[in-house]
Formats: structure tokens, C-alpha cells, sequence
């Protein structure tokens, strides 16, 4: 509890004079926020106090079915720990006041001289459990979880992070002690809760619950509840041009009940713990993502709650040296090899709390702003959690947190149920039909009392309102069988196209190898690019991986400077200099630790070895039919002419395919012979 004391002999300064007296932009004061006409009250000693709570516009949504709300910030101080108690002249800086946080300039830290204010939307004081605000880990989950849950049930994404300094309490916060009932954190709460309230629910409704972990520790993705994870292999970003980021071959689980779901808690944290012990400062370096996606369908007669949600749950590494860098070129530079997806985390909040229009917002640049995109300015409903320390030595980090706490409460996302545009109007339909029937009743009420003020142009009202009503339970009828038709058509289709898929696949697969063994023996001059790549790359969207990895792009790069071609397995990289006729091969491993600052110096020092060519014959019309199977078998594959975007993608893939074929048949053309590299 702070020491009320130094309250007693507090001044409170005028808003206005605040404002007036400061030549910093710190002092601007949130429209949204009213209470600010609360005492704020600063020690004797001290000249100045900093309002750093920077203006939030509440936003409210025009559509009842989506939620436009800015990111909700909680910040939670803890106790002191033993090393920060051991400290001399340690002080406890961190003071409530009204809800407002106020960081008091400490008498031992000269730097310092200013009181700084903050406003959040909620602030937990869990620092002795005796106090009377004392907030516990049930008071954090009913304030900032129990709100998400609610979301999430009603078919909104929701997402949670928590963001601090290393050892600030962000792990405490959201995992705590899984198996206490008191100390366990938001995350095994939240999960608890979820299964009590499927109990719940209806027996007609069907529940599904998936869950996922992993992990980002230096911008690679490890499954944390892979069976494989011993290996630790690292996993890939692609785009799905619907569905957005996704992280591919990450392993999700369906759930039952909570205990079932605790294991994979279990599971994960100890995936996570076994490897920061092989690994130095790990923990405080990685982010930890948990999701629970959560469907709920209640048949064919009811669309109301055919519902899909997904929730994140996110440990943020520490952020220590980060919190107040990102507008700093030279510390930003150190940032990016401490931790990239942190430092652009901040880039991003610090873009979408500007709100000006058409602002830049860089979520590509790291992975963790990738996956998360939706849960900041998007479709999600956001909370944060700051979690800070009490002590004066750390003070310096505490404001940098506190700050960037501040900017993302600017933040505005817009979070639509998930769900497809003829449940919507289904669901729309159905109130209308709601609201006519309690305003027919209403009619019906006061012409039975024959209320005197029940007259003529009343009764034309009623006649009115049921004649609506009539015709909007039509509609409503309507819908509703055009959704069950839909949806056994749908069933059908689905099925259908899911079988002829596979078979398509296998074929397209087994000719795409026989394509391989051409492209990778075939020096495709001026093609200097892997054709197969390309086209996967194309099927994939994964043009736009951001998570490829850093020196492999170097190396591509040095490449296509060079004029050289390369080849990647998905283990090596060959590298072919066909003017010189000199080859060499780099493995992953091996490429993943070059330095990147030498690495010119490492390519430039590459061994090669001489291309010894072998002839090889290969008719012209082998690689005609192989070519035109494939055309075959992309013009089944071809979607239907209204998805416009896949259309363009199946032309992109034809006009490369074209370009391959001629570049090849040329080849055969003029030497009748093709020329082989071992
Ligand atoms: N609210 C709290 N009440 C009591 N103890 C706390 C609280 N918050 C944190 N602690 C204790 O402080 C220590 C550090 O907390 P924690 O591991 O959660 O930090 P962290 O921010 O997750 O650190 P890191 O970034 O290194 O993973 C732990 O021993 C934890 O038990």
C-alpha cells in the first residue's frame, strides 16, 4: 500500500495549470477519460507532475454485431523481490491514487525530479495481500479475462499480452501456479471457465475446442506441444488469402474437458522450461502464444450460435532495453538482434496509436506482429497487461513500460462475430422478428384495456406492425431453409471437392516430381530461379514468407548479384556458377550461423566444386506430355469464375509453366540433348 503520509502532505495542481506550465507534449490529457478532475497529488519536494496518459477517442460502433473498442490496458505492480529489498536506498515509487498510477520521483535518483501520472483502465495493486486493494490472481481474471471469455462465446477473437521488464511478473500474471487454486494465473482460469460454461450450455449446441501452443524465440516458431519437439524443428509463416497468417504444420489438439487441456499447459511449459536451460536468458527472451479456438454450431434448425473464435494468450518476452527504443535508429539497431519481434511490436502500436489515416503499419517485419496482426487494429477484441516493479532501481524501465502501456491504449480494433454473412441475417431477421412481436404486444395490451388513449390511428399501427411482422417471419422462413439447403448442399460439395482434391493433388505431385528431376538438373538460363519454388510458392501464397530464414535470404541475394543460380532442398542450398562451370552446397545448419555481418566475406570464401556435365538424352515430346498433364490437371483445378483471386493465381501459374516449357523445349531444340550435373 503506498505510504498515505506522503498524501497528507500533498498539493493538488490544477488541470489546467498542468497543462499550461509544461513546455513537453507529456501533459495531454485524455478526452475519454473525465475523472481526471480527481486529486492528483504530488510531494512537496517535488516541482512537477507529468499527465503521460495520451488521448484515447472511445469509439463506439455503429453495427450492433461489431464491436469497435480501443485496446483495454491493466497494468499490475508486485512486491518487491528479495534482491530489490536487499538493495540500499531501494524505494517503493509506485503509489494508487484514485485509480490513477502515479510513479513518485524517487529521493535517491537524481535523474528523476518528476512525478508521472498515468490513467489505464485498470490498475492491480498486488503488492501486499493484506492491503485493501490488494488485487489477487481471481481479482486480475475477473477484471481482464472473464470479459475476453465473454467475447470469445460470443463468436469475437479476443486476444490477451502481457508486456513488462524481465521478472516484472508477466509469467506469474498469466500462468502462475497451475495447480493452485489461488496462485494459478489467467490462463489456466480462463481455460477452466471456458469448460464450465460449455457444461453449460444447451445440449443441442456442439462445442469444439482446439488448442495450441508455441513459441518465438529469435524470430523462428517452435511448437511447444509438437511430439517431436526434441528436434526443435522451426516452423513456417504462410498466408491464407482468407484465413490470413498461418503457421504451418503447428499441431493443434481438440480438447474435451480441463484437465484434458491442462496437460497440454503441462506439456508446453515444460517444453518451455527444458529448453531455457539449454539456452542463455531464454525465457526472457521468447514469447510464449497459447490459442484456444473455439466453435460452437447448434445445428440445422438454430444458426444463432454457429459460432468460431479465437483466443491468444501471449507471455511477451522481457522488455528490458526495448520499452522506450523503438524511436531511437541507433538503439533500434541493437534492438533487432535482442529481440525483432518486440521492437516491432512497439513500431506497430506506436503506427496505430497515431490513427492517422493511411499511417504504416509494419506487421510483416517480425513474425510475433504477423500471427497477432488481427488482435492489433483488426478483428479481435485486445486487452494488455503491463506488469511493473515497485522498486526505484527500476525505474527507468517501469516508465518505458508504462509509456508504451499508454500507446496502445489508443489503439482501436473493430472485432465482428465471426460468422457467415447468412447466419448474420438470420440473426438480424430473428431480432426484427423479436422486437415487432414485443411492439405488436404492446398494441395488443393497451387495445384490450381499451385505453382511452387507444384510438383509430393506433389500431392502423397495429395492422401495420403485423403486417411487417407477417412479412419479416416470411423472410425469416425463407432464410432459414435456404441455410439448411445450403448447408447439406454445402456438406455435399465439400465433400465432393475434398475427394477430387486429393486425387488432383496425388497427380499433380507425382508429375511435379517428374518435373523436379528436370528442373534441377536443367541449367535454365536466363531462368535463374528454381522453378519448382516458384510455383509452390505461388500455390502457397508464400511469396510473402516473413519467416524465411535471414541468411538464406542473404544468400539469395548475394546469388542473384553474382548471376548465380541456386537450388534449395528445404536442407541445402546449391549454389551453380555455370559460367565458371563450378558448383557448391551449403547446408541449413550450417548457413543459420553465419554471422550476418560477414557474411560476404563467408560467401566469398566458398569452396566449389568443377560442374562436370553429362549428356543426357530427353525428347521433345516426353516433356510435352508432361506439360500438357499439367495444364490438364490445372484446368480441372480450375475454381469457379467468381473467385477472382484464385483465377489470377492459376494464370500466373499457367503463364510460368508456359515460360518453363518454352525455355526447356528451346533447350531440346537446339541440341537434342539436354545437358545433366550430377
Ligand atoms: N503479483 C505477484 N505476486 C507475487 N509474486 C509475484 C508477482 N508477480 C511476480 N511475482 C514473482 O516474481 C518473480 C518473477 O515473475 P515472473 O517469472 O512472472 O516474471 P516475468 O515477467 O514473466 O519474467 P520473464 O520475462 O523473465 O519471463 C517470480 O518469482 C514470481 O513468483
Amino acid at each position: 500500500m503506498p505510504n498515505s503520509d506522503a498524501y497528507q502532505k500533498s498539493y493538488t495542481p490544477r488541470r489546467r495549470a498542468i497543462v499550461n506550465s509544461s513546455s513537453q507534449n507529456e501533459y495531454s490529457t485524455p478526452k475519454s477519460v473525465k475523472r481526471l478532475q480527481v486529486s492528483v497529488e504530488t510531494p512537496e519536494c517535488f516541482t512537477k507532475v507529468l499527465l503521460e496518459t495520451p488521448k484515447v477517442k472511445a469509439k463506439t460502433s455503429k453495427d450492433k454485431c461489431d464491436e469497435v473498442s480501443n485496446l483495454r490496458v491493466a497494468v499490475r505492480i508486485r512486491p518487491m523481490n528479495s534482491t530489490e529489498l536487499a538493495t540500499t536506498d531501494v524505494e517503493d515509487v509506485v503509489r494508487i491514487k484514485n485509480n490513477d498510477l502515479v510513479i513518485c520521483a524517487p529521493k535517491n535518483y537524481h535523474g528523476i525530479t518528476t512525478d508521472h501520472i498515468f490513467q489505464y483502465d485498470h490498475v492491480f495493486w498486488s503488492i501486499h495481500e493484506k492491503d485493501s486493494l490488494y488485487s489477487s490472481q481471481e481479482d486480475v481474471f475477473l477484471t481482464i479475462g472473464v470479459p475476453l471469455l465473454n467475447s470469445a462465446f460470443r463468436g469475437f477473437n479476443a486476444c490477451l499480452f502481457a508486456y513488462g521488464q524481465t521478472g516484472s511478473g508477466k509469467s506469474y500474471s498469466m500462468m502462475g501456479d497451475i495447480n493452485s487454486e489461488e496462485y494459478s494465473g489467467i490462463t489456466p482460469r480462463f481455460c477452466r471457465e471456458l469448460f464450465k460454461r460449455v457444461s453449460e450450455i444447451d445440449k443441442d449446441c456442439v462445442v469444439n475446442v482446439e488448442v495450441s501452443y508455441f513459441e518465438i524465440y529469435n524470430e523462428k516458431i517452435h511448437d511447444l506441444l509438437s511430439e517431436e519437439n526434441s528436434s526443435r524443428v522451426p516452423l513456417k509463416v504462410r498466408e491464407h488469402p482468407v484465413l490470413g497468417p498461418y503457421i504451418v504444420d503447428l499441431t493443434t489438439h481438440t480438447v474435451k474437458s480441463y484437465e484434458e487441456l491442462r496437460n497440454y499447459l503441462y506439456k508446453g511449459n515444460k517444453n518451455r522450461a527444458t529448453a531455457a536451460t539449454s539456452m542463455n536468458d531464454f525465457s526472457s527472451r521468447s514469447h510464449s502464444i497459447f490459442c484456444i479456438e473455439l466453435g460452437q454450431c447448434k445445428g440445422l434448425d438454430d444458426t444463432d450460435n454457429s459460432r468460431r473464435s479465437k483466443v491468444s494468450l501471449v507471455d511477451l518476452a522481457g522488455s528490458e532495453r526495448l520499452g522506450s527504443s523503438f524511436n531511437n535508429e541507433e538503439k533500434m539497431k541493437q534492438g533487432v538482434y535482442i529481440n525483432k519481434s518486440l521492437l516491432t511490436l512497439g513500431k506497430c502500436i506506436s503506427a496505430l496509436s497515431d490513427q492517422r489515416k493511411g499511417q504504416f503499419v509494419p506487421y510483416r517485419e517480425s513474425v510475433l506482429t504477423w500471427l497477432l496482426r488481427e488482435s492489433l487494429g483488426g478483428n479481435s477484441l485486445t486487452s494488455m497487461l503491463a506488469t511493473i516493479s515497485p522498486a526505484s532501481t527500476h525505474l527507468d524501465e517501469t516508465l518505458a513500460t508504462l509509456r508504451y502501456a499508454c500507446q496502445a491504449r489508443s489503439i482501436v480494433n473493430r472485432a465482428r462475430i465471426n460468422e457467415s454473412p447468412h447466419d448474420r441475417m438470420i440473426r438480424e431477421l430473428r431480432s426484427e422478428v423479436e422486437r415487432l412481436k414485443a411492439l405488436r404486444q404492446n398494441y395488443e395490451r393497451h387495445s384490450v384495456s381499451r385505453s382511452s388513449s387507444f384510438n383509430e390511428s393506433n389500431s392502423q399501427e397495429l395492422d401495420d406492425v403485423k403486417s411487417k411482422l407477417a412479412q419479416t417471419e416470411t423472410k425469416l422462413n425463407e432464410a432459414q431453409k435456404m441455410w439448411e439447403e445450403r448447408f447439406m448442399e454445402t456438406r455435399k460439395m465439400q465433400m465432393k471437392e475434398l475427394a477430387e482434391a486429393e486425387k488432383h493433388k496425388a497427380e499433380l505431385e507425382s508429375k511435379v516430381r517428374i518435373l523436379n528431376s528436370v528442373n534441377d538438373e536443367i541449367s535454365l538460363s536466363p531462368f535463374r530461379t528454381n522453378f519448382l519454388e516458384e510455383l509452390e510458392q505461388i500455390l502457397t501464397g508464400d511469396k510473402e514468407n516473413i519467416c524465411e530464414n535471414d541468411s538464406l535470404e542473404i544468400i539469395k541475394n548475394w546469388c542473384a548479384e553474382k548471376g548465380y543460380v541456386w537450388t534449395f532442398t528445404g536442407e541445402d542450398i546449391t549454389i551453380r556458377d555455370l559460367i565458371q562451370k563450378r558448383q557448391t552446397s551449403l547446408c541449413l545448419k550450417n548457413i543459420s550461423r553465419i554471422d550476418l555481418e560477414n557474411s560476404t566475406s563467408f560467401l566469398d570464401n566458398l569452396k566449389w566444386i568443377e560442374i562436370v556435365d553429362i549428356e543426357k538424352k530427353l525428347t521433345k515430346a516426353e516433356i510435352t506430355t508432361t506439360m500438357n498433364e499439367i495444364y490438364k490437371l490445372l484446368s480441372n483445378l480450375r475454381p469457379s469464375d467468381n473467385e477472382n483471386h484464385i483465377n489470377l493465381l492459376y494464370a500466373r501459374i499457367n503463364k510460368l509453366l508456359q515460360s518453363f516449357e518454352t525455355a526447356l523445349l528451346g533447350t531440346v531444340k537446339n541440341t537434342k540433348t539436354v545437358k545433366w550435373a550430377p
